[in-house]
């Protein structure tokens, strides 16, 4: 039977190459910021352009009508973010906006793809270290055509954890993460680390470079094609709580094993984050 996901996947490799160029072009000029819903939730014209361009291209191939789209910069412009049966691109046209803005050196372009609300494939491309991160289903990892493999580390004594810090500064939520962070650098760990992405982030959990990366307050567009790079790779991912993996919920531990996932989740003291897919309240 004919492969029916195999031409999206080689397009969404070629498009995410294409917006990488755009980013590292853009960030040799200057770069004009605004903020989103704090004011360390960082938006260039860049983050919107790369996002059109990918959008476009993936409609000018696939057609508007049978495949949809949850998008970024198109979701905070009002666009539904709602995971539907329907073939749906998830993408985040910079993920690292902060990154970019400082010229820090880790941005990536994000573009998965699910069916029925089944992941499919994921592509990362880590646009100014020059790699391309790509699994589909079923058929494993890759950074630049070499597989890639998790790591076999059971010892949280032995492990590297990455979280992030995120956009919302709400000084109770802080507290949760640091006292959080605080809870497993004494576990001990051998270091805890973040590369302000969270999609390289889980390029790094899928390469074993570290053992886990875990979050609450990030979107399905930072981590949808990121979930398929790390299973793919042999890792799992879990909710915060422990419980199943929830792409819309916005908390996420994904991690090389359950030993891992498992060790790390004891210490995750967890805060209320919206759903993506929570209705949009009507502003008064
Ligand atoms: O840079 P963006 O696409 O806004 O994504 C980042 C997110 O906003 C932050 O909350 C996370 O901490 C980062 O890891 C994301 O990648
Ligand atoms: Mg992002």
């Amino acid at each position: 039977m004919e492969d029916p996901w195999q031409k999206p996947y080689d397009f969404a490799v070629s498009v995410a190459r294409k917006a990488g160029a755009e980013i590292r072009k853009a960030g040799e000029s200057e770069i004009k910021v605004c903020t989103k819903s704090s004011t360390v939730d960082l938006v260039t014209k860049t983050d919107e352009r790369v996002e059109k361009i990918i959008i476009g291209s993936l409609k000018e191939e696939f057609g508007e009508g049978t495949h949809c789209f949850i998008g970024e910069e198109s979701v905070a412009k009002g666009e539904s973010c709602i995971l539907t049966d329907k073939p749906t691109w998830i993408i985040d046209p910079v993920d690292g906006t902060t990154n970019f803005v400082h010229g820090f050196p880790f941005v990536a372009v994000s573009i998965a793809f699910a069916v029925n609300k089944q992941l499919e494939f994921g592509v990362i491309y880590s646009c100014l270290e020059d790699k391309m991160y790509k699994a589909r289903r079923g058929k494993g990892a890759f950074c630049d055509d070499e597989p890639i493999q998790v790591s076999d580390v059971k010892d949280i004594n032995k492990s590297i954890i990455i979280s992030e810090h995120g956009t919302d500064r709400t000084p109770e939520k802080v507290k949760k993460i640091f006292s959080t962070m605080q809870k497993i650098l004494c576990i001990p760990v051998h270091g805890l680390r973040g590369s302000g992405t969270a999609a390289t982030n889980m390029c790094l959990v899928a390469t074993g470079a570290v053992e886990a990366f875990f979050e609450i307050g990030i979107h399905c567009w930072d981590i949808a094609a990121g979930a398929v790079i790390v299973q793919e790779a042999g890792g799992i991912l879990l909710d915060v709580d422990g419980g199943p993996f929830d792409l819309m919920s916005r908390r996420m531990v994904s991690a090389n094993n359950d030993v891992i996932a498992k060790r790390i989740i004891k210490e995750i003291e967890i805060f209320p984050a919206e759903r993506d897919d929570a209705p949009v309240q009507k502003k008064c």
